[in-house]
């Protein structure tokens, strides 16, 4: 019997969930990720994403977040207001990056994405640096559960600069880099060149560091709209120092492996 997936996206960025609470998946091969992720002979996302009972009392179920090149990644914003929707009711959600809890309202879903990261050992950096002046083509940087460099230039140059900076020696598990022009002080305008993917339409946790950044630099409000290729998103940094993520989501498709894969699976090298 092949294992059945869920095909979702938010705002463009596109997901592969694998619902693996009833039948547990083996998907440990990166080059099996890979194939799964690839667009033309694979399903084709940004992100592979697996679901699992949870091991933390007050989670509904466990995520796990791979990029396309196999490597995993402590968050993603927009694959987890999918999960939310395609599970119903208000999830919370264990991550590598703790208890995310989940909110729907008018069609909209939110995730609270837990506080930010400022500090130059926990984004990760290699060295110690102003974490809001970086001296690196004047970026700041934060983790939201992953590593964000955000630029405040032309989202023009996210395809030129960003697969050489998400592998810059400062940072040591590289960086997603997003590319920000400030458009109002509620409103900025994103690219992001994401770790393990590339380019894509949009990313949840580029846009909460994207506020974040531009906030402690006096850019923009706490609330600002995030405008990526295929929409915006909201985002609020609250008082309390956690981050509040709210847009739409779409199931595309859903479908049925072949068993050809399970026994890739069996056989592909990691
Ligand atoms: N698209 C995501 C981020 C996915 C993970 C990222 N590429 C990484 O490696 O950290 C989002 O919506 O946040």
């Amino acid at each position: 019997m092949g294992v059945s997936f869920t095909k979702m996206h938010g705002l463009g960025n596109d997901f592969i969930i694998l619902d693996g609470r009833t039948t547990p998946l083996s998907l440990s091969s990166a080059t099996l990720i890979s194939r799964l992720c690839d667009r033309r002979t694979g399903i084709g996302c940004d992100q592979l994403v697996t679901l699992s009972t949870p091991t933390r009392d007050g989670a509904d179920v466990l995520v796990r977040f791979f990029n396309p090149d196999g490597s995993e990644a402590g968050a993603c914003g927009n694959a987890s207001r999918c999960v939310a929707a395609l599970l119903g009711g208000n999830p919370t959600l264990q991550t590598q990056n703790g208890l995310l809890p989940t909110s729907q309202e008018n069609g909209l879903v939110s995730v609270l994405m837990g506080k930010p990261h400022l500090d130059w050992q926990a984004i990760p950096l290699a060295h110690n640096c102003d974490t809001a002046h970086l001296p690196l083509h004047d970026g700041a940087a934060c983790s939201m559960g992953n590593p964000h460099l955000t630029l405040f230039r032309s989202i023009e140059d996210a395809a030129l600069l960003g697969p050489e900076l998400e592998t810059d020696p400062l940072f040591p598990e590289r960086a997603n880099i997003g590319f920000a022009e400030i458009l109002s002080p509620t409103h900025i305008r994103l690219r992001v060149w994401e770790r393990g993917a590339g380019l894509t339409l949009a990313c949840g946790s580029g846009a909460c560091a994207a506020v974040v950044n531009a906030a402690r630099r006096g850019l923009v409000e706490r609330t600002c709209r995030v405008t990526m290729e295929c929409g915006s998103l909201t985002i609020t940094w609250k008082d309390d120092g956690s981050v509040l993520m709210t847009g739409p989501t779409q199931t595309v498709f859903t479908g049925t492996l072949d068993e050809s894969w399970l026994a890739q699976e069996q056989t592909a090298t990691p």
